[in-house]
């Protein structure tokens, strides 16, 4: 599949987002982790950009999937060609590519050795001469920048679209750590579901992203924002156009974000005192898309009596730390640290 020089890859396969990092170029590739499968010749019609356009408008005989939903691999084989078509979005840039290419992939860090051994063979089957998983958090720590290598406690929250995972890193390991299947996705169903019980009115996915990230905020707006939006009526099953306040985002989004408030505490709780010291000095970092939700440093600042901070592009973070690892491969300790491997 690929011919020409040795470029190894960093792929932060997300529930949300695939991003895959080039050494040396950055990252080349960011589109969303869908398929778009049809149901009568079970072929793929789409992925990425062009299949998350379809969700929610396919006809009977096309089905739009997340094969990564709740953050592990529901379906291998949609996974792997998946990852085949970001591996040849990347070769088309024109970076020129070893045939087989060693391949990070970072994986959640609550997965089981067989859901690893998953992500690494579909890799491999995607064309990875050597595929190694690193686990979220740490990859999202190095690529904010934290010094996750020396004797010192860092802490990261990175909240995805189908995981939270929070955890402290001291030495190039994982110290404690907390991963929970409540991210950016299920702020999306708690606003879908208030707007429902509230005003009768069916939106899909798409609408409930955007009030999150026009107007969501974690705590009340010092100016209250507005946002239409449009969507079915129940009762009379015909479409509808409402106004939605930035309060009532605030008031849907409550328990999603007490969920992720209370990992973070639950994980300080657990951690050595030295290292919470260290955390206090440093401050806990905010990555992943969903640390963009408005206000969210701030209550988590309240509630944890810590600094918190968001990381610069809290979106890109996981990726860019994949692929460092992949630079810093030599320093894991390959199957009990936070990275392991496999070979074709
Ligand atoms: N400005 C914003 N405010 C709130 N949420 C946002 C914002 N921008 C993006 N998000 C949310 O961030 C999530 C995607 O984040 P990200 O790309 O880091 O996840 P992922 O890596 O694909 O998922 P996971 O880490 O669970 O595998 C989505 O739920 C998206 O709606």
């Amino acid at each position: 599949m690929f011919g020409g020089f040795t470029k190894d890859l960093g792929i932060d396969l997300g529930t949300a987002n695939t991003l895959v990092y080039v050494k040396g170029k950055g990252i080349v590739v960011r589109e969303p982790s869908v398929v778009a499968l049809r149901t009568d010749t079970k072929t793929i019609e789409a992925v990425g950009e062009a299949a998350k356009k379809m969700i929610g408008r396919t006809p009977g005989n096309i089905r739009a999937v997340r094969p990564m939903k709740d953050g592990v691999i529901a379906d291998f084989e949609t996974t792997a060609t998946m990852i085949k078509y970001f591996l040849r979005q990347a070769q088309k840039q024109r970076y020129l590519f070893q045939r087989h290419p060693s391949v990070m992939v970072c994986v959640p860090s609550g997965i089981t050795a067989v859901e690893k051994r998953a992500v690494e063979d579909a890799t491999r089957q995607a064309g990875a001469r050597e595929a190694f998983t690193i686990e979220e958090p740490f990859a999202a720590a190095i690529g904010a920048d934290l010094p996750v290598w020396e004797p010192t406690g860092s802490m990261v929250v990175d909240i995805g679209g189908g995981t939270t995972e929070v955890a402290v890193i001291s030495l190039g390991g994982i110290v404690t750590s907390r991963s929970i299947r409540v991210a950016g996705d299920e702020m999306d169903e708690a606003i879908m579901q208030y707007i429902k019980r509230t005003y009768n009115l069916m939106i899909g996915e798409r609408t409930s992203e955007s009030l999150k990230m026009e107007i969501g905020s974690a705590l009340p707006m010092e100016k209250i924002e507005t946002m239409e939006i449009r969507g079915r009526d129940l009762v009379s099953g015909l479409p509808k156009t409402i106004a939605v306040t930035s309060d009532e985002i605030t008031d849907a989004l409550t328990d999603t974000v007490t969920s992720i408030v209370d990992a973070v505490k639950v994980t300080l709780e657990k951690c050595p005192p030295e290292l919470a010291a260290d955390i206090m000095d440093r401050g806990i970092v905010l990555t992943g898309g969903g640390g963009l939700l408005r206000n969210l440093d701030k209550l988590l600042a309240r509630e944890t009596g810590m600094p918190v901070l968001v990381a610069e592009n809290p979106l890109d973070c996981v990726a860019i730390g994949t692929g460092r690892a992949l630079e810093n491969i030599h320093l894991f300790k390959l199957k009990s640290g936070p990275a392991s491997k496999s070979r074709r």
